[in-house]
């Protein structure tokens, strides 16, 4: 359905979906600060199969859209007009597409202020779901990775979805073309992280870049042995505000056949690579029975 017609739209009818997938820092070097404070980051990110969904629903009077909240993790957010699918809906009207006839639904599935990019995933989907509905002008198309930008450092790497290497503060995006599908364990204590409150605990800002990034890998195992020689630099500075991700991090990585088990963003979700699906469900299960309070999903990220 096009801008045009949907002034005809049935009131209740869909007009479309997005997804948005979980984001995982793989490796996160922080590289220096810049003059403004934000920091600059060299980080291989990958996204799972796992995600919130925003969903577009007719609403033929409506000027601007609404916002339902859904989903197992609804109660963590207030509907408010900054939430980042409403946020995003804003920058798109600004960019000259259009928002009326439309309400907005949010099933979030991902724990909020986790280190897993959920509202930045959401402000992502949102915007790619409403330039399907209503294409932007195609003067303003090529500002969008700006205008995403503006939403938070996370969102042009969301609006990608794809393996990235992120640059600058998150907004230089490099495809990396040689990343397999990875079968991951993703762990989440029950505990939000501020971000801006950890990257203020971090003690040392430039570090060293990320080393080459191999143009294949033949498997899980091949990617975390790469991984073994890079950091997420945000995970000491996590566990100083939050001691039990050190924990969590123990706890996976104990799992048989645990590749590897490191903090993404800055936390405090954690996330544990295994070599085939079947392991990590079996981590899963273990976690699962001994800390029914934990969020603990089996996934995978997509392949380049
Ligand atoms: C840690 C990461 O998740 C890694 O992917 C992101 O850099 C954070 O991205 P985000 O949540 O979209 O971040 P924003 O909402 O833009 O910024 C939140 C706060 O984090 C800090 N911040 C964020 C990104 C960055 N490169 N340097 C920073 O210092 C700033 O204090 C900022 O005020
Ligand atoms: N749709 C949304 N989903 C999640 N959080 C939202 C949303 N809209 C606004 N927020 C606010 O944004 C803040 C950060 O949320 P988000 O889930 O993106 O953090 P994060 O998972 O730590 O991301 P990152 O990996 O970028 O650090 C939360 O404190 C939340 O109140």
């Amino acid at each position: 359905m096009t801008a045009d017609d949907r002034s005809g739209a049935e009131p209740g009818s869909a007009l479309g979906s997005a997804f948005a997938p979980a984001k995982v820092n793989l490796a996160l070097h922080v590289t220096g600060r810049r003059a403004d404070g934000y920091h600059r980051l060299d980080s291989l990110v990958a996204f799972a199969a796992i995600g919130d969904t925003i969903e577009a629903i007719a609403d033929p009077a409506a000027t601007e859209p609404s916002l339902a909240i859904q989903g197992p993790f609804a109660s963590g957010l207030a509907i408010e007009p900054d939430n980042l699918v409403l946020r995003a809906a804003r920058v798109h009207a600004a960019a000259g597409g259009r928002i009326d006839g439309l309400a907005l639904r949010l099933t979030k599935r991902l724990p909020v202020a986790s280190g897993i990019g959920g509202g930045s995933a959401d402000a992502a989907a949102t915007l790619r779901l409403l330039g399907a509905i209503s294409p932007l002008p195609d003067a303003r198309a090529s500002e969008l990775a700006a205008l995403a930008a503006s939403l938070g450092a996370d969102v042009p790497m969301c609006l990608l979805s794809t393996p990235a290497r992120a640059s600058g503060i998150g907004e230089i995006l490099e495809p990396v073309p040689g990343l397999p599908a990875l079968p991951m364990l993703l762990v989440n204590p029950g505990i939000a992280v501020s971000t801006p409150a950890v990257f203020k605990r971090l003690e040392r800002a430039n570090n060293p870049a990320l080393p080459p990034i191999p143009s294949a890998f033949a498997d899980s195992a091949a990617v975390a042995e790469w991984l073994r020689a890079t950091r997420n630099d945000l995970e000491a500075p996590a566990i100083a505000a939050l001691p039990p991700i050190a924990d969590v991090i123990a706890r996976v990585e104990a799992e048989p056949g645990c590749l590897l088990a490191r903090m993404s963003g800055s936390g405090a979700t954690v996330f544990g690579l295994f070599p085939d699906a079947a392991s990590v469900d079996r981590a899963a299960a273990r976690i699962r029975a001994d800390h029914p309070a934990w969020w603990v999903v089996s996934t995978r990220t997509a392949a380049s």
